[in-house]
């Protein structure tokens, strides 16, 4: 198993370079991973992740895509090229476009001799609840449903799944030990919740079997972002 310091992900929501020379300054030694999701990549494009690669920095780039299977696999394709650790589509697309976005994925990759990313699917976001769930009219629960989305997604052959650390045993028990479970709805104790439902602490989330957590605001918006960081990976440390 990886040491905690590789399987904290910190999201760096934000939107200018300034702000992530900062943030990426402030934290130093202490972050190795982090995501850039649509904020930021849409409004830097390749100047982060450049930046990032420079600093050695492992990348998850979070675009969640979501669309035709043609589409998304070369989307996919396109994301390969770019080089980096991690991305993702939507469970929900089907499992015909998550086919077809992992053979995509390996073949650029082959291709141009490169690693080849994790290919990862968003299950239920982290921030819907119940009540939330029910207006979308499901038939199943949001856990029934999450499992269901990582067996398709491991079927598909993508690497794992982004899930609430609440369902994370459930994954585990079905999809097996070596299927990635990422686990944003990380708040430690006492942390604003902001607009996340489905959440647990940095412990809980990695006994209850997460191979990565994703953190943002609990550490971007922390008056000592280093500190805060530095608490999550202790508490990690402990579990
Ligand atoms: O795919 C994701 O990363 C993701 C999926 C999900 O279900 N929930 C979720 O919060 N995320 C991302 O994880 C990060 C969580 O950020 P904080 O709520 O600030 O810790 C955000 O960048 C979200 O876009």
């Amino acid at each position: 198993m990886k040491q905690v310091e590789n399987r904290l992900i910190v999201a760096l929501d934000v939107a200018t370079m300034a702000e992530v020379r900062q943030l990426v300054a402030t934290l130093g030694d202490t972050v190795h991973y982090y995501k850039v999701g649509m904020q930021l990549f849409y409004s830097t494009g390749m100047e982060c992740l450049a930046y990032l690669r420079e600093l050695g920095k492992d990348i998850f780039l979070d675009l969640k895509m979501h669309d035709i299977p043609n589409t998304v696999a070369q989307g996919a394709a396109s994301l390969t090229r770019l080089g980096v650790g991690m991305i993702n589509v939507h469970a929900s697309g089907g499992a015909a476009m998550m086919r077809a976005a992992a053979a995509q994925v390996a073949e650029t990759a082959l291709n141009l001799n490169i690693p080849r990313p994790k290919l990862i699917a968003v299950t239920v976001l982290t921030s819907m609840d119940e009540q939330e769930w029910s207006l979308l009219r499901h038939s199943t629960a949001i856990p029934e449903q999450v499992v269901h989305l990582a067996k398709l997604a491991k079927e598909a052959g993508l690497d794992g799944v982004v899930a609430s650390p609440q369902e994370a045993p459930l994954i585990r028990a079905v999809c097996g030990p070596d299927f990635a479970i990422i686990t944003p709805g990380v708040r430690p104790q006492g942390a604003a919740l902001n607009d996340q439902s489905r959440v647990a602490t940095p412990a809980a989330a990695l006994r209850a079997g997460a191979h990565y957590l994703v953190v943002g605001r609990p550490v971007t918006a922390a008056g000592e972002p280093r500190a805060a960081a530095l608490a999550i990976l202790e508490e990690m440390r402990q579990a």
